[in-house]
C-alpha cells in the first residue's frame, strides 16, 4: 500500500500540496486528475522519495520512505512526464536492462524483462539503439519500457501517453490493465481522463494541492468540470 497523511510539500512560499491523506491499495488502478499545478506531479514524486514531505508523512508497503528510500524505490517504480529524466544508459536495451540489473537478477531473468518490456511498448527489436536518436514518442516509450522491467509493487505513470501514436498507446494501456490484473497498483497521472478512466477503480482528483474528489468515475464525474478535469464520454450500455 502507498500511504500519505497530512503530507505538505513547499516550494520556497508556494504550497504545492496543502495536507493530502490519501491511501492506494495494493492492486488498486488508480487515476490521478487535476488542472495545471493542483500537485499531482509534487504528489507522486513523495511516493519513492524524490521529494522530502515539509510535514507529514508518506510510507510505501507500511515502512516510511523517509527512513527506506531504497525499498521505498524497488517497490514503486516511476515514469517521469520528461522521460528524459530516466536515461541512464545511451542505448534502449541498456538502459531498460540497468534497473533489473542492479536489482541483482541473473542475466537470463534480465534479458527476459527487457525483451517484455520493449515488446509491451511496440519496440521489440530495438535494443541497440541509441536513446538520443529515438523521437520523442519512442523515448517516452523507453522510458514506460524501463519501469516495466522492474516487475514494481506499484507503477506510477506520470502522464504517460502525451508523446504517444495510437498503436503504442493501445499496447501500454493492454499492458497497464494486464499488470492490474496481476495484482500490480497503477497509478496514472492525467488531464485527460479519457486516456485510462474506462479501467480505473478509482479517480482521485486534486486541486490546489488537496484532494478535492476521490471515488469511482461515475461517482465523481458530474464535479470534475468543477476542479478543471474534463469528463470522459459515458459509455453507451451497447458497448461491450
Ligand atoms: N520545482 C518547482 N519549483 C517551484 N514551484 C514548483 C516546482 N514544481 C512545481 N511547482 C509548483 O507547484 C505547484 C504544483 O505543481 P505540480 O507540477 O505538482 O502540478 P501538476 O498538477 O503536476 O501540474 P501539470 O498538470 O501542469 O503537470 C504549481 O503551482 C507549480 O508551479
Amino acid at each position: 500500500m502507498i500511504r500519505t497523511r497530512d503530507l505538505v510539500h513547499r516550494y520556497g512560499e508556494a504550497r504545492a500540496l496543502a495536507g493530502v491523506s490519501l491511501a492506494i491499495d495494493d492492486g488498486e488502478f488508480v487515476v490521478l486528475a487535476g488542472a495545471n499545478g493542483s500537485g499531482k506531479t509534487t504528489l507522486v514524486r513523495h511516493f519513492n522519495g524524490l521529494l522530502e514531505p515539509d510535514s507529514g508523512t508518506v510510507s510505501v508497503n507500511g515502512r516510511s520512505v523517509a527512513a527506506d528510500v531504497v525499498a521505498a524505490r524497488t517497490a514503486v517504480a516511476m515514469v517521469f512526464q520528461d522521460p528524459r529524466e530516466s536515461f541512464v544508459a545511451a542505448t534502449v536495451g541498456a538502459d531498460v536492462a540497468f534497473g533489473p540489473e542492479n536489482l541483482g537478477l541473473p542475466r537470463e531473468e534480465v534479458d527476459r524483462r527487457v525483451r517484455e518490456a520493449l515488446s509491451a511498448v511496440r519496440m521489440d527489436g530495438r535494443g541497440d539503439e541509441r536513446i538520443d536518436a529515438l523521437s520523442g514518442g519512442e523515448q517516452a516509450r523507453v522510458a514506460i519500457a524501463g519501469a516495466l522491467a522492474m516487475e514494481p509493487d506499484h507503477l506510477v505513470l506520470d502522464e504517460p501517453f502525451a508523446g504517444l501514436d495510437w498503436p503504442a498507446r493501445e499496447a501500454v494501456e493492454d499492458r497497464l490493465v494486464a499488470l492490474h490484473g496481476d495484482g500490480t497498483s497503477v497509478v496514472v497521472v492525467t488531464h485527460d481522463l479519457r486516456d485510462v478512466a474506462a479501467h480505473a477503480d478509482r479517480v482521485v482528483a486534486l486541486s490546489g494541492g488537496r484532494v478535492a474528489l476521490d471515488g469511482p468515475l461515475d461517482a465523481v464525474r458530474d464535479r470534475l468540470a468543477d476542479v478543471g478535469v474534463r469528463p470522459p464520454p459515458r459509455r453507451s450500455s451497447a458497448e461491450p
